[in-house]
Order: C-alpha cells, then structure tokens, then sequence
C-alpha cells in the first residue's frame, strides 16, 4: 500500500497501555527485523474496517526498561508491517505547574538527552542525515488534536519533552535545569524513536499523558512508579479512546505527508552507491528501499 494510499495506523502503546479495546480481526504476530527483535509480537487488527497495528513498547507485562527497547527492531517491523503513520503513546512527567496529573499534551519538541542507544539506521557505508527540525508531523498531530476535541479530552496542543536515559528519574538539580529550558513534559522514550520514525520516512506524533510533578514541585511528593501507575490506570481508557477516535479521522486523508515525513530521505543519503556497505543496504531494505532499489 503505496504513502498516497490508504493510511495504515501503528500504534505504540507506552507504560500502562498493553492492549486497545474496540478492534476486530485481532491477530499477534511475530515480526522478524534485520534489527533484532521487537519489543513483542506486533498485534494486527481491525477498528471500524480501518487496519492498524499496535505494539506494546515495553512488551507484554512490561518487561523491557527504557534503555533496553530495541527501537529500531520496532520502528523498522512497524515500517515492514505497511504502517504509514504512527501515534505514540506516553507517560510523562510534568515540569509545568499548569500541566497536572491526568493532563494530555500532543508532544511538538524534543530534547533527546539519552546517550546508551542505538540512534540510527545509518552508519558506515551507507550515511543519511534526515532533518528532524520538526520531529512531529504537523498533519497528524492536528488530526489527534480533532480526535482529543471530539472524544471530550482537554489536549494540550504542544510541548517540548525532555527524553532522559534513565532508568532512574531524575535528581533535583536536572529536573530544576530541564524547567529552566523551556521543557515541558520528560520521559525515557520517545527518543530515539521518533528519530528512527523519520529515518524510516513514517509520520510520528506522541500523545504524553502527565503521570506526575517529576521531583522540582515544593507541594507535591517526588514522583514514584507507585503514583505513576495509579494516574496511569485511570486515564488508559480516556487514552485508548483518543486512539480509536483518530484512525478514521486519518482515513479520511487521500495524499502522503505535506510536510515531507513520507519523503524524509529524498536528500538524505551521502555516500556514493560504489562506496556502499551490501550488509547494511540488505538490513536497510523496509526502511530505504524507497530511495536505495533506485
Ligand atoms: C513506568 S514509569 C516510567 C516509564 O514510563 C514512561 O514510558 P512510556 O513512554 O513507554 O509510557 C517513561 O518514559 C518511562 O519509561
Ligand atoms: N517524572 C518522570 N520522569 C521520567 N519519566 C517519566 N515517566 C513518567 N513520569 C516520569
């Protein structure tokens, strides 16, 4: 199924969000990648007609840490499964007074601070620099917004997530630094992934659902996982509601990405094609084939 076609929707379900309600056609199943393995078996099912493909980040029962997720195995079977967009969903410290617990913000800027994870598809023989001026696509992140607006849940439209390593949340001083850098919202994972969403030319947004003050609040206890599954238990559902909501929206879209996420590698790759590493060209077959079978 071409970009221009249909849209296929991949869902990332984050901390909390192991399963989505509602679909039809349910079937897990294992998605082999030259990366290593997924996160899980990825499940393909059908909302309202509409094929989506949803994969838990953690895996089933949560037994992967931030820093442990093979990104790239789950960007790249998402990609080779026929997803064209994917959402993301996210628990998230709040650095903002104004962002509460049970708070949603639509994620529109990264700091990505993670330093202990594969970052890239490319490398040595076969180089590529994609633009993430814009990490989220604009198009997708409105159609979410809609989504929130019709499904009755206040999203705020916006904000700059800190992706921090890890697996420790963070000490005072960095959670006072991250605020004072405009930071909105922090968490342990969206980065490298929404980077790898644009190498592999998917549309990525990220829905953040806050779970906590993080520990910069002077009224509110640090934040623990304790508190943090306690928030998340009672928005999950409001959260799998803003997923159903979306995908027909996106069905209703007829031509590929206007701000370019469906053609991000048009002039990113470098090296010249006698300078090409095969191995790495053979593993970059779902991610560049678009550009490399050329
Ligand atoms: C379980 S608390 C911390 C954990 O939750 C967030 O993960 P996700 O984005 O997958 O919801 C956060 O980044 C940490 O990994
Ligand atoms: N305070 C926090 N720091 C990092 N990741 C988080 N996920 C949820 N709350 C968090």
């Amino acid at each position: 199924m071409g970009m221009a076609g249909k849209p296929v929707v991949g869902i990332i379900g984050g901390s909390g969000v192991y399963d989505l309600e509602g679909l039809t056609d349910k079937q897990w199943r294992t998605v082999d990648t030259p990366w290593g393995r997924p996160s899980d078996q990825l499940l393909f099912a059908s909302l309202d007609g509409a094929p989506v493909v949803f994969l838990p980040r953690h895996g089933r029962g949560h037994p992967l840490s931030p820093s442990g997720i093979n990104y790239r195995a789950n960007i790249d079977a998402l990609k080779r499964s026929g997803v064209t967009e994917i959402v993301s969903v996210s628990a998230v410290g709040s650095l903002r007074e104004d962002l509460p617990p049970g708070r949603f913000l639509l994620v529109d800027q990264y700091i990505d601070r993670t330093f202990a994870r594969e970052k890239s598809f490319f490398g040595n023989g076969c180089v590529a620099h994609v633009s993430v001026a814009h990490p989220v696509c604009g198009r997708l992140g409105r159609h979410l917004l809609q989504a929130a607006a019709e499904s009755g849940i206040d999203m705020v439209a916006g904000g700059t997530y800190l992706a921090m390593e890890g697996p420790q949340f963070s000490t005072l001083a960095e959670s006072k630094l991250y605020r004072a850098w405009g930071c909105d919202v922090i968490g342990m994972t969206n980065m490298p992934e929404a980077k790898l969403a644009r190498e592999a030319e998917l549309c990525y947004a990220s829905v953040a659902m806050v779970t906590d003050y993080d520990c910069w609040h002077p009224e509110h206890d640090h934040v623990t996982v304790e508190q943090i599954v306690k928030v998340l238990l009672s928005n999950a559902d409001k959260a799998r509601g803003l997923v159903r909501a979306v995908v027909p929206l996106l069905q209703a879209r007829d031509a590929a990405c206007g701000q370019g996420c469906h053609t991000a590698l048009d002039h990113a790759l470098i090296t010249a094609p006698d300078q090409r590493d095969p191995l790495l060209v053979g593993k970059l077959d779902a991610v560049a084939g678009r550009v490399l079978a050329k």
